[in-house]
């Protein structure tokens, strides 16, 4: 698959957070973004995701602009800031219950991505009962468990623990050996030198690096 950004800007008020971006995403990379807080990354990753249209420019997924020809990505798993997951199922029942819309991912995945990131998927605790690093494995699980093509993660380590990152570092190199195509954010430098084939430096909504 291939994402374009072409000359994107988003105004909000006066202000452009993402200024003439131009970008070109394919399959079998995984894209760094970097930059500084408030710079625009999160506003990148909701750029490619159709999440926000663009005041002038386009992002095209396989030749099919967005907000055009397509609403959102086909084959689009995402992480974005504080996943919302149901407060007062379990882990499992969340992730079963949005197994279900699209009907690709079989109980048994699911049960084994959860193991992976050491979720006990049995347990009875409750979403809301979950810590910070429970709830981010949930997100990362659910972003990843319908095998999608693109794969978009805001912060993907946050709040994970040494063992949960080299599990997660593991899964993102076999998803690129799968030739996924992946994007993340990262404060984290080792991560990003670590995993990333490409970076994207971003500094006041605008591209400085590419
Ligand atoms: N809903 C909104 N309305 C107006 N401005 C917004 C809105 N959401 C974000 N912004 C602004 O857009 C800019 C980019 O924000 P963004 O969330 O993309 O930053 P970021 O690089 O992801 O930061 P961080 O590292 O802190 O997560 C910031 O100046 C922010 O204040």
């Amino acid at each position: 698959m291939k994402i374009e950004v072409i000359n994107f800007t988003k105004s909000i008020g006066k202000i452009n957070v993402l200024e003439n971006m131009n970008a070109l995403l394919k399959s079998g990379n995984i894209y760094g973004v970097v930059g500084k807080n408030g710079s625009g990354k999160t506003m990148f990753l909701r750029m490619i995701a159709g999440l926000i249209l663009p005041t002038a420019g386009e992002v095209r997924i396989d030749e099919k602009v967005l907000g055009k020809d397509i609403s959102f990505p086909n084959h689009l798993g995402i992480l974005l800031e504080k996943p919302s997951f149901l407060p007062h199922l379990t882990g499992y029942e969340n992730l079963l219950m949005l197994a279900k819309i699209r009907k690709v991912t079989r109980n048994e995945e699911i049960q084994s991505c959860m193991n992976l990131f050491d979720l006990d998927w049995k347990s009875q605790k409750k979403f809301k009962e979950y810590s910070l690093g429970m709830k981010q494995k949930l997100g990362i699980i659910q972003a990843i468990m319908e095998n999608q093509q693109i794969i978009i993660l805001d912060e993907p380590f946050n709040a994970l623990d040494e063992s949960s990152v080299e599990t997660l570092r593991r899964v993102l190199e076999k998803l690129k050996d799968e030739h996924k195509l992946i994007v993340m954010t990262s404060h984290n430098k080792e991560d990003i030198q670590l995993l990333c084939d490409h970076t994207f430096t971003i500094s006041d909504g605008k591209m400085i690096d590419s």
